[in-house]
């Protein structure tokens, strides 16, 4: 789930780049898909340890059999893998989780990598870690500077690059408070494009983040222009580096950074995600943790 959820999807990309011989699915959600099966391996990511629909999956997947490896910082995922003796990569406490994606995506590339399936090789991780130093928080200031003060945010992002889209809502949602919106694109070529053909009279900050691809080069041409009729802010990010996960956790973390500069400019205090308290206190009341 949230920033730990979004390495399911670093993974999932490196795999559909690969072509694994076997899917992958991301699954976020509590407990497993009804095919889920003793064939099956399964990887329970949570930085906390804490987040229950994680930890109910975990232990659904061991009772039908599957294998589970677990990545965490600590909470109840981890006492449950040493209780029941299973694979746990241990990563450090004391980050906010959507913080602490360098470390996720790291840990659960190794604990994958050490069951056998060659996940990434050392090179594409040394080339992810290249690209997150190159970006400077100065390149989130400049990007979040064009875009405060706006009353909606839209992230369009086009195939693989969907998945920054993605973590770019969520940083918006969690650290500037903002109201975001994606757009998924082909798909949303085919529904969510059809909002635009109103001008709509609300201040608006568009993030098109730039993909491969062909279909992805026609998108991206007819939507600057669809963008630019709306008359108002659009910002063009391309994901840096060498390869898949590279440019994934470069796209990502500019993000955050473009986030808590957001936040910071709209006046917001980007740590405070209390709200997600009153879900945590809902599910135990309802007794599931
Ligand atoms: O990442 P976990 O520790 O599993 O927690 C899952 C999610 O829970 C909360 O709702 C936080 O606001 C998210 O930032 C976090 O990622």
């Amino acid at each position: 789930m949230g920033g730990s959820g979004v390495t399911g999807d670093y993974i999932w990309a490196l795999a559909a780049a690969k072509a694994l011989r076997f899917p992958v699915i991301v699954h976020k959600a509590e407990g497993v898909p009804s095919w889920v099966t003793a064939e099956d391996l399964v990887v329970a990511i949570s930085y906390s340890g804490n987040t229950y629909e994680t930890v109910s999956c975990a232990r659904e997947a061991k009772a039908r059999g599957a294998t589970v490896l677990s990545v965490t910082s600590g909470g109840k995922l981890a006492s449950w893998a040493k209780e029941n003796g299973l694979p746990l990569a241990l990563i450090e406490p004391g980050y906010y989780p959507r913080t602490a994606l360098g470390m996720l995506a790291g840990a659960t590339i190794g604990i994958i990598n050490s069951s056998g399936i060659k996940i990434a090789a050392d090179k594409e991780v040394e080339d992810a870690a290249d690209a997150l130093r190159s970006t400077s928080r100065g390149e989130g200031e400049t990007i979040a500077r064009a875009l405060a003060g706006k009353d909606i945010y839209i992230v369009a992002g086009c195939g693989l690059f969907d998945i920054v889209a993605h973590r770019w809502r969520q940083e918006f949602s969690e650290n500037a408070k903002a109201i975001t919106k994606t757009e998924f694109y082909p798909e949303s070529a085919h529904n969510d494009m059809v909002v635009w053909q109103l001008l709509h009279n609300v201040r608006k900050g568009f993030v098109l983040i730039e993909g491969d691809g062909r279909v992805c080069a026609v998108l991206e041409d007819l939507l600057r222009q669809i963008y630019n009729d709306q008359r108002d802010t659009v910002v063009r990010v391309t994901p840096r580096g060498n390869g898949v996960l590279a440019q994934l956790l470069q796209g990502s973390l500019l993000g955050g950074y473009t986030s808590t500069y957001l936040a910071m400019f709209n006046g917001v205090d980007p740590r405070d995600t209390s709200i997600t308290g009153r879900y945590k206190e809902a599910l135990e009341k309802a007794g599931l943790s």
